[in-house]
């Protein structure tokens, strides 16, 4: 027998009075998957996130998690969660608020591995509220991984934290994933969404715009990212120049032909240095897409 999808959403909407946060999303996620989710502010990520952690339910449509209803506790408890907002007990130590959480779980994580993982060894003896934001952030996804949760529900986990901290996070994130684990995380940090995960969901005005591989959403841009070093002001102006911003001499810009924009260069006779050529980004892909619908709202 097949196990269902971990996540499996059908057809839902959910509206805030007059306020339709979600239209007719349909999403299925499987065991072992890592997708990101990703809309402008306010397209319904957040909405989405908390129908299926089981503290709003759906207007219409339905919503099972792990094969069962998300505001059943014997769902939830198999489902971690940080919200944007984390309130953490600030007169608790770390390894107290750990010790709590960990009781409420059957069979939860060894506390120490996991704290190691989330590089908080250091810190268990602190009162949370003694903890920097960054660090509070990071002790909130470690808590959601403590009960060894199927699915884990990242919203924005890595905001307001340092490279280091965030570099962290990510092999925290993936080390989970290794080990079977599901996850779906919204960021407004690009780069972090197309590093870590194989899938994107796009919405936008709660609606589902995109699913598909990180790779394939990436692909559907027809762009290439050009950096060089020139202080030549006819850049901005050539054919083959899509966008360009510049920050004294270093250029960036974007092209939908990078063959044809250097042989251009050269045909000018426009002085560059240390010319890189990169693919589009999960950004430039995203900005494309939202852009294409935001005329059909406004
Ligand atoms: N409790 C609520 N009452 C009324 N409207 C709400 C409520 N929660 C969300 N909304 C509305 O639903 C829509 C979707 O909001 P949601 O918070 O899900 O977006 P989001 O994609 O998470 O945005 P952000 O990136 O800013 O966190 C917005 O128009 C928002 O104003």
């Amino acid at each position: 027998m097949t196990s269902p999808p971990v996540v499996d959403v059908a057809h839902v909407t959910k509206t805030f009075g007059e306020n339709l946060a979600l239209d007719d999303v349909t999403l299925t996620i499987a065991r072992g998957e890592l997708v990101g989710l990703l809309g402008p502010n306010g397209a319904g990520k957040s909405t989405l996130i908390s129908l299926l952690t089981g503290l709003r339910k759906p207007s219409s449509g339905s919503v099972r998690v792990l094969g069962g209803d998300p505001r059943d506790p014997a769902t939830r408890v198999a489902v971690g969660s940080t919200p944007q907002q984390t309130g953490l007990p600030e007169t608790l130590k770390v390894d107290e608020v750990v010790e709590f959480v960990s009781r409420h779980y059957p069979d939860p994580a060894d506390a120490d591995e996991l704290l190691e993982r989330f590089g908080l060894t250091d810190l268990v003896h602190r009162q949370c509220g003694a903890l920097s934001g960054g660090q509070q952030r990071r002790f909130a996804v470690a808590l959601a991984m403590l009960g060894r949760p199927a699915l884990v529900l990242l919203d924005e986990p890595t905001t307001g934290l340092d490279i280091d901290a965030r570099h962290t996070l990510w092999n925290a994130i993936e080390a989970y994933q290794a080990e079977g684990g599901t996850v779906l995380v919204t960021s407004h940090y690009l780069e972090e969404i197309q590093r870590l995960a194989q899938r994107v969901v796009v919405i936008d005005h709660g609606r589902v715009l995109v699913d598909d591989t990180t790779r394939a959403v990436i692909d559907r841009v027809d762009v290439d990212r050009v950096a060089l070093v020139s202080a030549d002001a006819r850049l901005a102006d050539l054919p083959e120049v899509m966008s360009l911003e510049r920050e004294g001499e270093d250029v960036t810009l974007l092209t939908p032909d990078a063959d044809a924009l250097v042989r251009r260069l050269v045909t000018e006779d426009i002085e560059f240095r240390r010319l890189r050529v990169a693919g589009a980004s999960l950004e430039d892909a995203f900005a494309q897409l939202t852009a294409l619908t935001a005329g059909d709202h406004r």
